[in-house]
């Protein structure tokens, strides 16, 4: 190795000369470069520079020494003008006369400003240093941090770059064995083996950065002396530089680097005699990726040399620090406009797209895209973050964030409570329950005395209805009329939730049924008082203490059995004792002193709603406090709307509706799900904001419900077609909702372990083609209660093959349904008898095995039936008969009293005098 000294004079610093007096270029640094050479013609330079020690010594405070401005030429010249000889008597003027004691004081007064001029400037250079010595010192650090992370990857890459080259000497060792394996099978001519020798060591050589020529097994001719490979002369022959040094980017050295890849010439397939010792040509992807760019610093870098054609990557520390770096140069711009950072305070909700918040810190878009992606999320302009992610967002931007939940929107929706002085009293609502055809119309039709069970389509109440009525005393009762059939289990709750008390209607000819006793744990649930309406006692011989008694069964005590339940004796029909009833409810209304507000916005319950052909959304509504008025703006569940105009249970247009008044009201946006609340709100924006809010939890709900429970529709399908699930899919459509609930509530409790009943749909409204498409894809079955399909539905549905159901009961629906599921149901695998044989003997047959000779004692015995043997009564073995003859022919069965030979499959042990029970398995519909 050698090392060769290149002064480099053209390198100057700023730096101070003392000499000068004054700040100038000059050359501080003594700069130039090392050139080492190693053997195999690698070489590399390196920068060496050599501070100089600043002497900056004040002059003034050498006595004698002179002053820096004094140095300088003088127009005049001459001693005189000197500093050091400035005070000294018998200084002389440019004529030689003596200065006189004025020019002598004007001369001192210069030289001390000077002076002092002079001390300052060397002041302020003393303190420029020592900024540079600060600045250089910052620098350094920086370099170290640079240097470390740099390590980390020249280590990372070595690790690398060993593992490859071992990679590679494995690959080209197995290569040279199979060669020369080769080589001495076919008895290759005799240079040939020598040749696979040479090639060996060069290639050895090259791969390994260890000594080449020291390591050259004897008799191997080198493949280049070492000076022409490029080592400089006088090197020590053996040594050479690390492979990574090679490839020192120093201009003019790259055409020696050549020699030193022989990789190429040696790999040569089947290589001929002296091929290990031709010059291979350099790779050029490895010497221009990284080369030409680096060759203009002219500097050597490590890490850069041991990367190879990998590129270079980025350390973290290093984006970072450039991140760092960018936001404060981003600071400094806005400081020097004079811009003052405005601190937002971001509201965030549970989530919000990327734009909204951008928008909410009035920050543009992509910043926002930009912040996060530095946080290590991608996310687009319309994306959606939850409110973790997007409080880091704003806080990483300067703001202040605020977390809010959605359901805030809701907060102070219900007004405050009513205070004692603004209570009025309010008629009582009385909910009428009892089972199927106890009489509950009837006797509410006798209360209205109008005849509403005429127009019921198959005699059952299908909805809820709600009726005030005005007793002769001046008093009201609303009645809310709950359908008394299993199926309006659902809209019974909802009555008795918004109910003050329950008549209970028991036939006295029927007595207590299960829906009474649902209709107890009703009112039971919703804590509200019973009175018992023993109807019927019009009908002869009917025994209504028989009911008093059943329901002490249920723990219902009437008064007469000295309990606290009023009961009252009618009939519906004869219209005996309705007054007593009225009675009977004016009391305990008294009893429970029922009171609103009637000044106050309004708050109800949705008793009834549906999709009106001419008048749209059609809500009952069930004032509860507050006063509705005509023109309100109300929210009813996920729907909203301004309230159109009012009607009265007799369909009478009103403008305002008191607490306990049942209305329908006209003007919402939707239908709304009975049993939601409905109240009025300020305005549109808040109905609206509402409104969004619950329909957006409405969907997440049943996204989530639809998701648990079954997962894709694709899935279902899938599942089914394998067998694995089978369901009968409903979709349901209806005239009104309360329908549609006590459709799907039915339905709900149909189906058994084996086949389910899922409704993937239940809406109000006609049939859409979109129903028919919904039920096509899930295979089905369209419910249509009391409405009928569009013509395009209709047409779509038969050429789809679609079935539309249509009815106008609601137990029909079940029982038709009931029906379809039990058509589904897997078939039953039933086992028939066929007929027993007695084994009479037992041979041995080659290649068979056991054979039974036996007697067909009873029924028929067939070849390919399952089999059952019997031994002593007890089954010991159950498989299959793999031959059946009659003496050496092969018959398909052999009938009673017939002998014949028979085989089991798989199975040896039979003996004398077992029995061979022999049965058919048969496939049958499901009961
Ligand atoms: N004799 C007699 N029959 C009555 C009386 N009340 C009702 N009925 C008859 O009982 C049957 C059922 O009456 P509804 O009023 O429809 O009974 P419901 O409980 O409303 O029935 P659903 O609506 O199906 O729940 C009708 O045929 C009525 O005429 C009564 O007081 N006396």
């Amino acid at each position: 190795m050698s090392d060769h000294n290149e002064q480099d004079s053209g390198r100057s610093r700023l730096s101070l000369r003392p000499g000068g007096g004054r700040l100038e270029l000059g050359k501080t640094v003594d700069a130039g470069s090392v050139r080492q050479s190693f053997s195999h013609g690698r070489s590399k330079v390196v920068q060496v520079e050599v501070l100089k020690k600043r002497a900056v010594t004040p002059s003034a405070g050498r006595p004698g020494a002179a002053a820096p401005g004094a140095a300088a030429p003088r127009p005049g010249g001459g001693a005189a003008a000197r500093p050091g000889g400035a005070g000294r008597p018998g200084a002389a003027a440019p004529g030689g006369r003596p200065l006189t004691q004025a020019e002598l004081a004007t001369r001192q007064r210069v030289l001390e400003e000077q002076r002092r001029l002079e001390a300052q400037r060397e002041r302020e250079a003393r303190e420029r240093q020592a900024l540079m010595v600060r600045s250089a010192a910052e620098e350094a650090a920086r370099k170290a941090e640079e240097e470390r992370c740099r390590a980390e990857e020249e280590a990372a890459r070595k690790a690398e770059e060993e593992r490859r080259r071992a990679e590679e000497e494995a690959a080209r060792k197995a290569e040279e064995e199979r060669r020369r394996a080769e080589g001495e099978a076919k008895g290759a001519p005799a240079a040939a083996p020598e040749a696979a020798v040479a090639r060996a060591p060069a290639a050895d050589t090259a791969a390994r950065p260890a000594p080449g020529a020291a390591a050259r097994p004897a008799g191997i001719v080198p493949r280049r002396p070492a000076a022409a490979a490029g080592a400089p002369a006088g090197a020590p022959p053996g040594e050479v530089a690390p492979r990574l040094t090679l490839r020192a980017r120093v201009p003019g050295e790259e055409e020696e680097e050549g020699p030193r890849r022989p990789a190429g010439g040696i790999r040569r397939p089947g290589g001929a005699p002296g091929a290990a010792t031709r010059r291979p040509a350099p790779t050029p992807a490895r010497k221009g990726a990284l080369l030409p760019e680096r060759r203009s610093t002219g500097r050597i870098d490590v890490a850069a040399a041991v990367e190879g054609e990998d590129e270079r990557i980025r350390s973290i520390a290093s984006l970072r620090r450039q991140r760092e770096r960018e936001r404060r140069q981003q600071e400094l711009a806005r400081l020097r406009s004079g811009q003052e950072r405005v601190v937002r305070e971001v509201v965030i909700p549970e989530t919000i797209t990327v734009q909204e918040l951008a928008n909410r810190m009035a920050a543009r878009g992509g910043e926002v895209v930009k912040t996060l992606f530095r946080m290590g999320v991608m996310a687009t302009l319309t994306q959606t973050i939850d409110a973790d992610t997007a409080e880091l967002v704003v806080t990483e931007m300067g703001h202040r964030p605020k977390r809010v939940a959605e359901s805030d929107v809701e907060l102070g929706l219900e007004g405050a409570p009513d205070t004692e002085a603004e209570l009025q009293p309010r008629p009582p609502v009385v909910t009428i329950m009892g089972h199927v055809d106890h009489g509950k119309t009837s006797l509410l039709d006798a209360l209205r005395q109008t005849d509403v069970a005429a127009h019921e389509a198959g005699g059952i109440t299908q909805h809820i209805g709600a009726y005030q009525i005005e007793l002769p005393s001046g008093g009201k009762v609303t009645f809310i009329d709950t359908p008394g059939h299993e199926a309006f289990t659902a809209m019974r709750a909802r009555g008795a939730s918004v109910t003050d008390m329950v008549v209970l209607v028991v036939a006295a000819d029927d007595g207590v049924m299960p829906q009474t006793v649902e209709a107890i744990r009703h009112a039971r649930a919703a804590n509200v008082p019973l009175i018992v309406a023993i109807n019927k006692i019009d009908k002869p011989g009917v025994r209504p203490d028989r009911v008093r008694q059943e329901l002490l069964q249920h723990e219902v005590v009437v008064e007469s059995l000295g309990g606290e339940t009023q009961e009252v004796e009618v009939s519906a029909t004869q219209r005996i004792n309705l007054d007593k009833l009225l009675e009977a409810i004016l009391l305990q209304a008294e009893i429970l002193d029922l009171r609103a507000n009637p000044n106050r916005p309004a708050e109800g319950t949705v008793i009834e709603s549906k999709l009106d052909r001419g008048r749209g959304p059609v809500a009952t509504v069930l004032v509860q406090r507050g006063t509705l008025r005509q023109g309100d703006i109300v929210v009813a569940g996920t729907e909203w709307g301004r309230v159109r105009a009012m009607l009265d249970d007799r369909g009478r247009q009103i403008k305002e509706a008191p607490p306990s008044l049942p209305v329908e009201i006209l003007g919402l946006s939707g239908v709304p799900a009975a049993g939601e609340h409905c109240i009025v709100v300020p305005d549109e924006a808040r109905a609206r904001e509402i409104s969004e809010y619950r329909q957006r939890r409405a969907r997440e709900k049943a996204a989530l419900a639809a998701g648990a429970g079954r997962g894709t529709l694709n899935e279902m399908l899938a599942r089914i077609q394998a067998g694995e699930q089978k369901e009968v899919a409903v979709v349901v459509k209806a005239d009104v909702q309360g329908s549609v609930e006590a459709i799907v509530a039915t339905l709900g409790k149909l189906g058994n372990e084996e086949v389910k009943v899922r409704v993937l749909h239940g809406a109000v409204g006609q049939i859409t083609e979109s129903d028919v498409q919904l039920a096509k894809a899930s295979n089905a079955v369209i419910v249509a209660f009391n409405v009928r399909a569009t013509a395009q539905a209709r047409e779509l549905a038969q050429r789809e093959g679609v079935e539309i159901r249509y009815y106008s009961i609601i137990y029909e629906v079940a029982d038709d349904i009931e029906k379809l599921v039990k058509g589904r149901l897997a078939p039953v695998q039933r086992e028939k008898f066929l007929g027993y044989a007695q084994v009479l003997q037992v041979f041995d047959v080659k290649k068979v095995g056991k054979v039974a000779g036996c007697r067909v004692t009873e029924g028929v015995v067939r070849r390919g039936a399952g089999v059952r043997l019997l031994r002593d009564g007890v089954v010991i073995h159950q498989g299959e008969l793999s031959t059946l003859r009659r003496f050496k022919d092969d018959v398909r069965e052999v009938q009673n009293g017939y002998e014949c030979g028979m085989s089991f499959a798989n199975y040896d042990d039979i003996k004398v005098g077992d029995v061979i029970e022999c049965y058919e398995t048969e496939t049958v519909a499901a009961a």
